[in-house]
């Protein structure tokens, strides 16, 4: 179908605004629909950057970001390619979660998305197909809004972070804009002041639960597989009840991703052998306690669990390194409500004369000395000077990752934890922080946010259409980071600098690719070459 007039200028794929050339205005019947100068796409980055920077709040910056996009999304990316470490946190987290809070409110465009209702599931087919409009979609993030970071259950309102998620895709790795959707499964929410909102823009009833939600995601899954069947498909912020079991349904028969479980896992290993190349120190010498044991926490821990197999310990003796904390203080065998994800790193009350008394962090720290402390809990402030302080008594160089988002929910702020182990903390968070300077030293926090890290995965597993998502690629896409850091520098972060982005998702998505190769999940043969022939580049 050929675009012209109007629906030229209104196709947001097709637009070039300012830049359309006199012969393309005449040739597409907008001649006198813009202003007559002819713009560079250059000129009009120079432009939008402008405007951008004249917005006074990250809100306000995001916002005229999203309307960039809905209006131009070469323009778009050009734009946040050349800003990618000033963008990131407007066009994603932290602030995409006020947009997801205040999403009926602010409503102003659909943003390409899918909208699955459970209510109506009959009209899946042709809602994937009418939002596809005829496109070959290769990438799906899809949501259900239960486990949006850790602000919880939003409803229809979570799809902002399919949107959002995809944006950093393109930014970060070069995936085409075309070739992706976002998809919300709405099955309702249980939220009341939400479900009270005449203007909420959801199903107005309590989630769906059980078999028929099961169903309903199946439903979702096969008919998106029939009508793509290239796809890599991404769960993003799943509740902790059902994020796992989808994953373990589908992993093994196509190509699907879990970012909170798998990608977070990725990048907090990242992080971690970051960490000891800095301090020098053996993985299989690590005491790892997981703060907060739901989806992201025990997904890292499994991820971290498997790294010491490969270094060589039993899964016996890998076990004894770790201790998992939740609501219910240090999860043991006997804990009532561990989830199947808790229960193999469990551990025994006749392990410890002060079983009973071991509820909260700091008695848990202080009772197996913990070398990494990771917090997934959503539990803000948590990492306190006493805990931090027990911890550094017992390690020289504490490994301490507050990874809840956005920055209200996160255990601990980088500084803080500088200053209470006199500039030892290696650490990392989830959300962008500024450098921290401390005694004269300027340290660098690197952001353990699987942001660093799925672009990559994603490219370099679509590029080779690999059959599935092996844990040989994830073990690649984690050892993927190293070397780029120089860990000899006073204040070197544990992880690469978000400003590298592009360049890291590129060596992610190589490594993946060969080892889906290696792994004979694929029929390419050239990594390199896959790769660097799907990747899109925002350009006229
Ligand atoms: N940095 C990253 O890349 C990244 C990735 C995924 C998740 N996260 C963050 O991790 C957090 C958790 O996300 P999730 O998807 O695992 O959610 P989740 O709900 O599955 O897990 C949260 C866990 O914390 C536990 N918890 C609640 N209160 C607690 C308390 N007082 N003490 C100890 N544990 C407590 C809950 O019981 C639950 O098991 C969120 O803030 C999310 O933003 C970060
Ligand atoms: O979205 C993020 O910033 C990371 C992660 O997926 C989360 O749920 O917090
Ligand atoms: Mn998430």
């Amino acid at each position: 179908m050929k675009y012209e007039g109007l629906d030229l200028l209104n196709n947001h794929f097709l637009n070039k605004g300012t830049a359309f050339t006199k012969e393309e205005r005449k040739e597409n019947h907008i001649e006198g629909l813009l202003p007559p100068f002819v713009q560079t796409l250059d000129q009009q980055v120079e432009q939008a950057y402008e405007n951008y920077s004249n917005k006074d709040t990250f809100l306000a910056k995001r916002m005229y970001l999203m309307d960039l996009f809905n209006e131009n999304v070469t323009l778009f990316y050009k734009l946040f390619s050349q800003h990618v470490n000033e963008f990131m946190p407007v066009v994603y987290d932290p602030t995409i979660a006020d947009t997801i809070e205040n999403y009926s409110h602010f409503f102003l465009d659909p943003q390409n998305a899918a909208f699955l209702s459970i209510d109506d599931q009959d009209d899946i087919e042709a809602t994937l197909k009418n939002a596809a409009a005829g496109r070959d979609i290769k990438l799906i993030v899809v949501t259900d809004g239960e486990g949006i970071l850790g602000i919880g259950d939003w409803g229809v309102q979570g799809v902002d972070i399919s949107v959002g998620k995809l944006m950093v895709y393109t930014a970060a790795a070069g995936v085409d804009p075309k070739s992706v959707l976002p998809v919300v499964l709405d099955v309702g929410t249980n939220r009341k002041e939400l479900l009270a909102d005449d203007l909420y823009m959801g199903n107005h009833h309590e989630r769906v639960t059980g078999d028929k939600y099961y169903n309903f995601v199946d439903k979702f899954v096969e008919t998106a597989e029939n009508l793509f069947p290239d796809m890599y498909l991404h769960f993003e912020d799943f509740g902790r009840s059902n994020a796992a079991n989808i994953l373990n349904k589908y992993k093994d028969n196509i190509l699907t991703f879990n970012d909170d479980i798998q990608g977070t896992g990725i990048i907090t290993l990242a992080g971690i052998l970051g960490a000891l190349n800095i301090s020098k120190e053996k993985l299989t010498d690590q005491v790892y306690l997981s703060f907060g044991a739901g989806t992201a926490g025990a997904g890292i821990t499994k991820r971290i669990f498997d790294a010491m197999v490969e270094e060589g310990l039993s899964e016996d003796e890998a076990r004894k390194h770790f201790y998992l904390v939740d609501k219910q203080g240090l999860l043991f065998d006997d804990t009532e409500d561990l989830t199947p994800e808790q229960k193999p790193f469990t551990r025994k009350r006749s392990e410890f004369a002060n079983a009973d008394e071991l509820t909260n962090l700091e008695a848990v720290v202080k009772a197996v000395h913990p070398t990494i402390l990771v917090g997934t809990s959503t539990q803000p402030g948590t990492f306190n000077e006493a805990v931090i302080k027990e911890m550094a008594a017992h390690t020289e160089r504490p490994i301490i990752f507050p990874l809840s988002n956005p920055t209200k929910l996160a255990e601990a702020k980088a500084e803080d934890l500088l200053k209470w182990t006199d500039g030892k903390a290696l650490i990392a968070t989830g959300i962008p922080v500024e450098p921290v300077e401390y005694n004269g030293v300027t340290y660098n926090i690197g952001q353990a946010n699987n942001a660093l890290v799925y672009p990559g995965l994603g490219l370099g597993s679509m590029a080779v259409n690999a059959k599935i998502l092996s844990d040989g690629m994830i073990n690649k896409a984690a050892h993927s980071l190293g070397g780029i850091v120089d860990p000899t520098q006073p204040g070197a972060a544990v992880l690469p600098p978000v400003s590298q982005l592009d360049k890291f998702s590129m060596t992610v998505a190589n490594g993946v690719a060969q080892q889906a190769i290696d792994e004979k999940l694929t029929t390419a043969t050239d990594a390199k070459k896959a790769v660097a022939d799907l990747k899109w580049e925002p350009k006229y």
